[in-house]
């Protein structure tokens, strides 16, 4: 099947499995076979030399460890003679791919303490050349004397890198080790990209740029004395210059114009005397050493320098006017007094290098659309233009008021060789680039309480930062696939492996995520050497961000990179300006010059601390710019900027759009079920309290209820058991042995009326009427009693008779009437039950008394002539009500209401069962208990003191053989009433 002729695409760029390197071309070949001899080149012998990179062999484990699966699947048969031979062919594919690779090379920095006065020890210890082990200082300052002695006591890291380097390494050493050898690769034909990482304050800064002292120059003026040394006298033609990420075009009249020297005349308004203050090591220090070079080449540098600032990209080599006299852009408000100049700088494009640039190349790669570059021919003169560089970082306020990198400072080197014999065969001419970064430092904003433009800064830093991390660990796990995959192809596992059902496989590497991904995604993607240098300050910044920064270090270390020759031209270029004739149009229904749609410019203000110095009549530290910062231009504006642009199939651009969008919309409908979820569980929440708290309330009424009726109910069942003859009867020198279970108050209570009631007796007796309740029997009250009529009509009382008849009641038989339940005996009985007890309620705590005087009017005729016989007719004693649970009088709310009991006057032995079980059943109580503030459970200890105090045995309480409550459930119960009852008091009857 033919192959479709490929065409750069976005997606394909996105999708571009960053694996192996490319095969060379016949060019690269011979491009190669040029540096070869090169390479040659000795280095300095009194310099160090640097640890050899790891070469893809260490990877063997990899393989190795998905070898070890074939346990448990033994080879079955010899392979046949082709199997074999695609066995071979797999693994020499296998090897050719990982011989051309090797991992990012990771080097520590460790920064010496600045701060001399400031005795910190520092929480990481070097253990080896290339090992540190980092331990936790709050985790230490917990076990002092733990410390290093047992990682298993201490929390602590090991951490390994390709090289440490303690603070006593000096900047020339570390430059030999860590970047010469980048610089010759770069002059060799290979693309080479170094990075510093860490925290903020880390010394990355003073690595790459270096310091104020003789000898404290960084690799960055390193790398450049070096670079113009070796090429001393190999200088190439001006005919052409770099375009893109590896084009070439002819020249123009501008290219040869000298780089810029000094700043603008507004930058040095700004700057004032700093301009003058801010020579550096950089002129100071020169490296004198040079790399031998194959001297059949010639050679053109390139530079520029851009940053990445809040996820935009601008050129600092880029001249700086002052706008505030010009038309001020509307939408942008003019700043106070101190703001006199506004500054411009237009954000620039990052574009897609196009394929007709580079054809051999796989990875794709980007390029910043617009970044001025500059011939240079000397080390001076490039130093030169960096100053100018960093001034205008620092004017744009990047640098201001604080000596900390808020941006990701970008140096690009292109090196153009082209070969003498053909020199004037622009296909013939390689670029190579040397890319240095001075990332900008990683920093918690919550550590240092950011703010405003600060906290912005630092959360596009961090951002960024982040990305880096992620594309690197997609990478990583990219590569492990393929290694596995091919793995099993040299194995014969898994038959002949096409590497497109492999790329399918792998993850987009999210390298648009962030600005700085996207520019530097070429070289992770396999595009050349890359190093990463890792500071690290382990005195005064924080041991996590530390720890972080090392883990990141970790990561790097196993993503490999191809460091491949860069390619060279492939289709020449036609003239300054031109292109190669590809114009390609973006398609969509949207463009950025949409007036609605077009990003706005971005004003700030900068403030600029200059030492004190005077400016323009005031002090210099006041000195306040509004920096205007346009966004980047509409992609498809200009014809120029077209031919730069990359095809774009516009279905892919479409449903990429189409992604983006769903993702939003996936994640605001996620938001929303979130909140919609949270809301719904604090309703349900607060509705299941709510029901917990009615069904304490509930229950805890119902506990005090069941405890009421439970107590009724004994009483009642006793005085059953005792009118039923089943208990002695009550002598009158022991009334309380049948109300063990009274209260005291109760006990005496009842004890004077049983006193009233003699007393009655015997006034009675002393007035002609005999009437004994000790000595008299059932037979005799009988007689003696009244007819049944007479009885009635005597024992209506009149409610101001009531308390004169009230012995007479007693004495009184009631007449027996089978079918009604306990009917009264007559309309006083029906008063009684109904009415009274009603008021009695209503009337509070005195009618309470009058109440108690009624019931105790029974008492004691209940115990007295409870030894009935068994006669059909007989005196029965009116049943005590069950007074156990009657609040005590001095309670302050209403005391519950109990139905008052009609008492028959007249029971046989059946009747009276009958009538007590009907009782039973007929009481009721108040449901309003558990308004009352308190009530009384007599507690068996209470019981058992008056039975054992006064008489002879302690009363059970049992019908048959299983009680109706158990003590110590009532005891529970109360326990538990105490506990929920909140302000309601349970008093336990303990006297
Ligand atoms: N190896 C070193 N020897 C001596 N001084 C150092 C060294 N490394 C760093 N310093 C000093 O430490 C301070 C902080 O260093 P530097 O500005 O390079 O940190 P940084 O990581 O770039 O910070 P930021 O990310 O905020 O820009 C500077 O004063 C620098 O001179």
């Amino acid at each position: 099947m033919s192959e479709k002729p490929k065409m750069a695409t976005r997606s394909s760029a996105r999708t571009k499995a960053p694996v192996a390197a490319p095969a060379p071309t016949t060019r690269t070949t011979r491009a190669k076979a040029g540096t070869t001899t090169t390479t040659k080149a000795t280095s300095p012998p009194s310099l160090p030399v640097p640890p050899p990179p790891k070469k893809a062999a260490s990877r063997k484990p990899l393989t190795s460890r998905s070898n070890n699966d074939g346990l448990s699947d033994p080879p079955s048969k010899p392979p046949s003679k082709s199997v074999a031979g695609a066995r071979k062919l797999a693994k020499v594919k296998a090897n050719v791919v990982e011989a051309e690779r090797e991992p990012i090379m990771a080097y520590l920095r460790v920064r010496p303490n600045v701060n001399e006065d400031d005795e910190v020890s520092p929480y990481l210890t070097q253990l080896s050349d290339t090992s540190v082990r980092m331990t936790d200082p709050n985790q230490e300052h917990q076990n002092p004397s733990s410390r290093f002695r047992s990682s298993t006591v201490t929390p602590s890291s090991t951490y390994t890198f390709s090289h440490v380097f303690p603070p006593s390494t000096t900047q020339g050493d570390f430059f030999t080790s860590t970047t010469l050898p980048l610089v010759r690769d770069v002059l060799e034909g290979q693309n080479a990209l170094l990075f510093t990482y860490g925290v903020t304050n880390s010394g990355k800064t003073y690595t790459v740029q270096g310091g104020s002292s003789a000898g404290s120059a960084g690799i960055l003026p390193r790398s450049l004395d070096v670079i113009f040394n070796s090429v001393e006298g190999l200088h190439g033609s001006n005919k052409y210059r770099p375009i893109r990420l590896y084009g070439v075009e002819l020249a123009d009249a501008s290219d040869l114009k000298p780089p810029p020297t000094v700043p603008e005349p507004a930058v040095a308004q700004v700057l004032g005397s700093q301009m003058s203050n801010s020579a550096s090591s950089m002129d100071i220090d020169v490296d004198t050493t040079a790399l031998k070079l194959d001297r059949n080449y010639e050679y053109t540098i390139w530079l520029s320098y851009a940053e990445v600032y809040n996820e935009k990209v601008y050129d600092l080599l880029d001249s700086v006017h002052d706008e505030s006299s010009r038309q001020k852009p509307s939408g942008i408000p003019r700043s106070g007094a101190a703001s006199s100049l506004v500054l411009t700088r237009n954000a620039l494009l990052v574009k897609s290098s196009p394929s007709f640039d580079n054809s051999d190349s796989e990875v794709g790669g980007k390029y910043i659309s617009g970044l001025r570059q500059f011939r240079i021919e000397t080390a001076a003169q490039a130093k030169e233009l960096l100053r100018l560089g960093q001034l205008h970082r620092r004017v744009f306020g990047t640098l201001a008021n604080k000596e900390s990198s808020r941006s990701h400072g970008m140096v690009i080197l292109k090196i153009m060789r082209c070969h003498r014999g053909e020199k004037n065969d622009p296909t013939a001419i390689q670029i190579s680039r040397f890319t240095l970064v001075d990332l900008a430092g990683s920093e918690r904003t919550k550590h240092t309480h950011t703010t405003g433009d600060r906290l912005k800064e630092a959360g596009n830093i961090n951002n960024s930062l982040m990305v880096l991390g992620q594309c690197l660990q997609v990478l990583r796990s990219n590569q492990r696939k393929v290694a596995v995959s091919l793995s099993q192809e040299g194995e014969g596992k898994a038959g002949r492996v096409d590497t497109r059902d492999i790329k399918q496989t792998l993850t987009i590497v999210p390298f648009r995520h962030s600005k700085l991904t996207e520019i530097l995604m070429d070289y992770f993607a396999g595009d050349g050497r890359v190093v990463m240098i890792v500071n690290v300050n382990p005195y005064d910044t924080g041991y996590d961000e530390n720890s972080h920064v090392m883990k990141f270090a970790a990561l790097a270390r196993e993503v490999y990179v191809s460091p491949t020759p860069a390619p060279v031209q492939r289709a020449p270029t036609v003239g300054p300006g031109k292109t190669s004739g590809k114009t390609i149009r973006h398609l969509g229904p949207l463009t950025l010059n949409d007036p609605d749609i077009a990003p706005k410019p971005f004003s700030r203000k900068v403030t600029i601390s200059i030492d004190g110095n005077n400016h323009g009549g005031r002090k210099a530290s006041e000195a306040v710019l509004e920096v205007l910062e346009v966004p980047e231009p509409d992609d498809e504006t200009g014809e120029e900027e077209q031919a730069d642009d990359v095809p774009i199939n516009p279905l892919v651009d479409a449903l990429f759009d189409e992604i983006e969008y769903l993702r939003l919309q996936l994640y605001e409908s996620e938001m929303r079920s979130a909140l919609v979820e949270a809301e719904v569980r604090d309703e349900v929440m607060r509705e299941m309290e709510t029901r917990m708290a009615d069904m304490e309330d509930m229950y805890t009424r119902r506990l005090a209820k069941e405890i009421e009726q439970h107590e009724a109910k004994t009483d009642a069942k006793l005085d059953m058991l005792q009118q039923t003859g089943f208990r002695s009867p009550m002598k009158k020198a022991q009334p309380q042995h049948s109300r063990t279970d009274w209260s005291d108050e109760e006990e005496d209570v009842g004890l004077s009326f049983v006193q009233e009631e003699e007393e009655d007796n015997s006034s009675e007796n002393s007035s002609g009427e005999e009437f004994n309740f000790s000595d008299r029997k059932d037979s005799e009250i009988s007689d003696t009693s009244p007819p049944k009529k007479e009885r009635q009509a005597s024992a209506k009382p009149s409610p101001a008779k009531r308390q004169s008849t009230a012995s007479q009641k007693i004495r009184e038989p009631r007449p027996f009437i089978p079918d009604g339940p306990m009917l009264p005996s007559d309309s006083e009985d029906a008063e009684m039950t109904g009415t009274e007890a009603g008021d009695e309620t209503e009337e509070g705590e005195e009618e309470e008394g009058g109440e108690e005087d009624e019931d105790e009017e029974s008492v004691p005729a209940s115990d007295s002539e409870s030894e009935g016989g068994d006669d059909d007719e007989e005196w029965a004693p009116s049943v005590p009500t069950p007074r156990a649970v009657k609040p005590p009088p001095r309670a302050s709310s209403p005391s519950p209401t109990r139905q008052k009991i009609p008492q028959p006057k007249f029971l046989t032995n059946r009747n009276r069962i009958s009538m007590a079980e009907e009782r039973l059943k007929n009481m009721d109580l108040d449901d309003d208990f558990a308004n009352d503030d308190s009530m009384i459970i007599p507690s068996r200890q209470s019981r058992g003191r008056q039975v054992g105090g006064s008489g002879p045995r302690k009363v059970k309480r049992l019908v048959g053989s299983t009680p109706v409550i158990r003590e110590e459930q009532i005891e529970q119960i109360s326990l538990a009433m105490d506990k929920r009852s909140g302000g309601k008091t349970v008093r336990r009857l303990l006297t």
